[in-house]
């Protein structure tokens, strides 16, 4: 492909000038196969944590690796070509010191070719951010509902509900922001949090369970696809993907039972 021609890959920039633009379409993907339909329509592709729970059957994300992070965000670089691949730190490999956030996110980087790293937390990781960005690394933030802190947050369980909170979480948003990040995601905020957040920084805010005030959007892939069992109220299933998968297995599973499979088409001769 002539240098012309080849399509470049959505940068951590060009994410971080789409504030108050057109919104952010962002989805997550952990499979090349399904990468590349998400790439076809989406600026960022996040290889989330979620994982662990959406396919490895994890009760939480607090059991996922780097190595398993490495493994999908593998798969999805090489399923995708435009849309910008950000892969989430796992629980357990940024928390303790910017030293180790830098070790695991170089690692994350380099064996994956991703385009950034994920972390969750807010003023509290602003250091961190900040050691990563001045050294390379693009970081993506996660305020607000941060689903590896659900044991000492108690769950998870939306934010702001009490508005005495959301200082402390426009806080944690502008600290963010002002250590590097190019973009944040702001998960399960009540909407005038999402509104109060987004109108302070200037990086664009990527909403789950954050109502439309934000700068862009981001759903798990399995949910909006209908993959997953019981969703929450944030998520809309825009197909029923689950319920068509049952259907073609009960079909396969009565047609070798009855010998209708394989038939004529599928047989050597
Ligand atoms: N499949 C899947 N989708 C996700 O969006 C997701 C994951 N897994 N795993 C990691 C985190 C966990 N997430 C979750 C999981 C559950 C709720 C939930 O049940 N929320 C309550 C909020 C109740 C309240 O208002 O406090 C809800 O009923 O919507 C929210 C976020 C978001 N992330
Ligand atoms: C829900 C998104 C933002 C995420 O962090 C994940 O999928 O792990
Ligand atoms: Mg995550």
């Amino acid at each position: 492909m002539s240098v012309e021609t080849r399509v470049k890959r959505v940068t951590a920039l060009q994410i971080a000038e789409r504030k108050g633009g057109t919104p952010i379409v962002a989805l997550t993907a952990y499979t090349a196969p399904l990468a590349a339909l998400v790439d076809a329509h989406a600026d960022l592709i996040l290889v989330g944590d979620s994982l662990g729970m959406v396919i490895h059957g994890l009760p939480s994300t607090i059991g996922v690796t780097v190595e398993m992070m490495i493994l999908h965000g593998q798969a999805v670089v090489r399923g995708s070509g435009r849309a910008m691949v950000v892969v989430d730190m796992p629980f357990g490999s940024y928390e303790e010191s910017p030293e180790q956030a830098f070790r695991n996110a170089a690692r994350v980087m380099g064996e994956t070719g991703c385009g950034a790293v994920k972390l969750e937390g807010g003023s509290r990781m602003a250091p961190t951010i900040r050691f990563l960005t001045e050294r390379g690394i693009p970081v993506m933030g996660h305020v607000g509902l941060t689903p590896q802190t659900t044991h000492t947050m108690g769950g998870f369980k939306t934010q702001g509900r009490d508005a005495e909170s959301w200082p402390r979480h426009v806080q944690d948003a502008v600290d963010v922001a002002g250590a590097g990040a190019f973009a944040i995601v702001v998960e399960g905020v009540v909407e005038p949090l999402a509104d109060r957040i987004t109108e302070t920084v200037a990086v664009p805010t990527i909403g789950i369970g954050a109502s439309a005030r934000c700068d862009g959007q981001i759903l798990v892939l399995d949910d909006m696809l209908g993959l997953t069992g019981r969703v929450p109220r944030f998520v809309r299933r825009f197909a029923d993907l689950g319920a068509q998968a049952d259907r073609a297995i009960a079909d396969y599973a009565a047609a070798v039972r009855e010998r209708r499979f394989p038939g004529e088409d599928n047989v050597y001769r």
